[in-house]
């Protein structure tokens, strides 16, 4: 039996999917968060945070350890690579070395993707046919020392995020960040986690849960892939393949068989593209990895997101066909391609670790040349998008052949050249790090759909625990209607559970709540600490490609999470330096491509959202219009809120 479901995030209309009981014995995932051990710890210079002794750069805001003596104190904090987020935070090349061995360049240059196709030989370009762990800051480990730390941090920041000292608008931005913890609720730093929660998966050796999403430009082969992977895994039965098999051929599209596994839509399959994200499990040696399997047509780039913002990692599919990579690249005067937009997108959602599936190398005779050029245009394009190249793998597959997905290759092209030492996509897969999970903090879980189902009952929702635990009985206050409800129900991949925390993907039923008030997009959240509801908020934005400047009053689509409303870019604050992390211009009177600024947007409804720095997930935010992403960025400030 196979357990893959679809997510189609909308907030204006809910997806509703129904769903047959089936339960079976309760498990409790991922393992024994334990309590933190007392370590040795060294100062942030910049920031002050107190890190571990074996972090190399801070957790908070990603300064590398020893590195001179900070000269741009405007850094609030960084990820652990460079990535859009650290363009809009600044200091990339100021206050960080680079990482051993490898150079860190200037990234998103405008000239950038025209420079590294030019490495291509002639001929590549007239190939073009027509037709992207380390652990974060929330380690359960040092969950209790983030708590009691947070607010400590804070006070320090409330000095250095001041950008212009002369500026009172920007010293009251400080201000207001330290008062905007939670709207209504507790502060944060008064949460304590019931003991419970961190015993979790203490009495099983459970493998490691990995929130895995597949991206990658239209026709790829993401789903052909995954579908293939599922196959050989027994994940999909011989029984079910025959089926697909059969009913792809009679509508002529036999060569979508094992997409089939994943595409189920009679629209996907009719139009031979995914549309919306399709959920599937497998496990590898050491990990229980949850697949999203995410659109590639650009038209869908806003489920892509909802799909990438619950990733732990990612599959980069690029084709390896003649021309296949050049299109994704967005090469020949493509306006935009989507392994470069998506590569940009996982990482500025937060994505670090990333297997590159060179596919399709069948197309290419199992090239070993084609292969190494592909690395070579890559490699730096990644890096410029802020992946360290020790986090990036690269694979060379096809999913037609089932060459090297779950056994050494076959092929007698492929085989004379790859001696299998970096090994087949599972073991790359299998190498991928789960993150540490944000289990010391309230209860937050971003909601990707509308449940309905006889087990949970009416009211029930999907999506990924952000933060926090929940068990059976406990309260929990679905946002924004604030109506509380009482966990009835918990299911994972169809059985049953008693607990879920951080970092696991549930279905939650509820009881005593209306099951009109579950939106996508919505928050469930521990009933004292809620989160906010923000109607105007600050960012700290990357601007991408844009082919017209963004001036104050920019109409976009904002996506957080799994919510996606259109709002208005109310204020441009200032432009900040991207090397220096200071604003070099108050006010400017527009933006245009791979700037890094400092805005205030308005959605037009309220928006569950917090800031970056308390909660990672729910305070990334993507700017798009017209089909296009403009900006990706991060929540620095609620303004006000409902
Ligand atoms: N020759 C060859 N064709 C492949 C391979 N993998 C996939 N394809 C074909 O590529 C086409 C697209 O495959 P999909 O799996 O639907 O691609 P996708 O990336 O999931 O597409 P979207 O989700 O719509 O972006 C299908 O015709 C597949 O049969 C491969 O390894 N070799």
């Amino acid at each position: 039996m196979t357990t893959r479901r679809k997510i189609t995030p909308t907030a204006a209309q809910p997806q509703l999917r129904v769903r047959d009981s089936s339960t079976s014995a309760g498990f409790i995932s991922g393992s024994l968060p334990g309590t933190a051990p007392q370590q040795p710890i060294w100062a942030c210079p910049i920031c002050t945070y107190d890190n571990l002794e074996e972090h190399q750069s801070c957790e908070m805001c990603g300064v590398v350890r020893d590195s001179p003596a900070p000269i741009h104190a405007s850094v609030p904090f960084k990820f652990d690579g460079p990535s859009p987020d650290d363009a809009i935070l600044g200091a990339v090349q100021g206050s960080k070395k680079p990482v051993q061995g490898e150079k860190l360049l200037f990234f998103l240059s405008p000239s950038y993707v025209t420079d590294s196709l030019s490495l291509l030989p002639a001929n590549s370009h007239a190939r073009a046919k027509s037709k992207a762990a380390a652990p974060t800051s929330d380690s359960p480990g040092n969950q209790s020392k983030l708590s009691d730390k947070e607010h400590g941090v804070s006070e320090k920041l409330k000095k250095s995020l001041v950008l212009d000292g002369d500026s009172e608008d920007v010293k009251e931005s400080s201000k207001q960040r330290l008062q905007s913890t939670s709207n209504k609720g507790l502060p944060l730093e008064s949460y304590k986690p019931e003991p419970w929660m961190m015993h979790l998966g203490s009495k099983t050796a459970e493998k490691s849960l990995l929130n895995l999403v597949v991206v990658g430009h239209v026709d790829a082969g993401k789903s052909t892939l995954m579908g293939r992977i599922l196959y050989s895994l027994g994940r999909v039965s011989h029984k079910e393949m025959h089926k697909n098999t059969k009913e792809a051929n009679e509508m002529g599209k036999g060569s979508f068989a094992y997409a089939w596994a994943l595409d189920e839509g009679v629209e996907e399959r009719a139009r031979g593209v995914t549309i919306t994200v399709a959920v599937a499990h497998f496990e590898t040696a050491k990990l229980r990895v949850v697949l999203l399997d995410a659109p590639g047509h650009k038209d869908f780039v806003p489920n892509m997101i909802s799909g990438a913002s619950q990733a732990d990692a990612a599959v980069l599919v690029v084709d390896a066909a003649e021309g296949g990579f050049e299109a994704g690249m967005g090469a020949e005067g493509r306006e935009s391609g989507q392994t470069r937009e998506h590569a940009q997108l996982v990482r500025s959602l937060g994505v670090s670790q990333l297997v590159v599936a060179v596919n399709k190398m069948d197309e290419v005779q199992y090239s070993q040349e084609r292969f190494e050029e592909i690395k070579r245009i890559l490699t730096p394009f990644l890096r410029h998008c802020g992946f360290r190249d020790s986090s990036v793998s690269y694979v060379p597959v096809s999913a037609i052949a089932g060459e090297n997905l779950v056994s050494t290759p076959s092929d007698e092209l492929f085989r004379a050249w790859y001696t299998g030492k970096d090994g087949t996509l599972l073991d790359a897969l299998n190498r991928l790090e789960p993150p540490e999970r944000d289990i010391a903090k309230p209860f937050r879980l971003a909601v990707a759909e509308v449940v309905r189902s006889r087990s949970l009952g009416s009211a029930a929702a999907g999506g990924k625990v952000e933060s926090g635990a929940i068990k059976i009985g406990s309260k929990v206050m679905v946002m924004p209607s604030r109506e509380v409800g009482v966990v009835k129900s918990l299911e994972q991949d169809g059985k049953a559970l008693q607990a879920a925390r951080a970092g696991d993907g549930v279905d939650i039923g509820l009881q005593g709540v209306d099951a009109g008030v579950i939106v996508p997009g919505g928050v469930l959240c521990h009933p004292d600490y809620p989160v906010p509801i923000a109607t105007r908020f600050e960012l700290r934005i990357l601007t991408l490609k844009l082919a017209f400047p963004m001036l104050p009053g920019a109409q976009v689509v904002v996506h957080a999470h799994h919510a996606k409303e259109p709002g208005t870019v109310t204020n441009l604050t200032a432009l900040i330096d991207a090397k220096t992390g200071q604003a070099v211009k108050r006010s400017p009177r527009c933006l245009t491509s791979n700037q890094s600024a400092l805005v205030e947007v308005a959605p037009e409804r309220g928006l569950c959202v917090q800031e970056y720095i308390k909660f990672r997930g729910l305070g990334r935010v993507v700017l798009r219009s017209e089909g296009r992403t403009l900006a990706v960025g991060i929540i620095t400030r609620i303004i006000s809120y409902q």
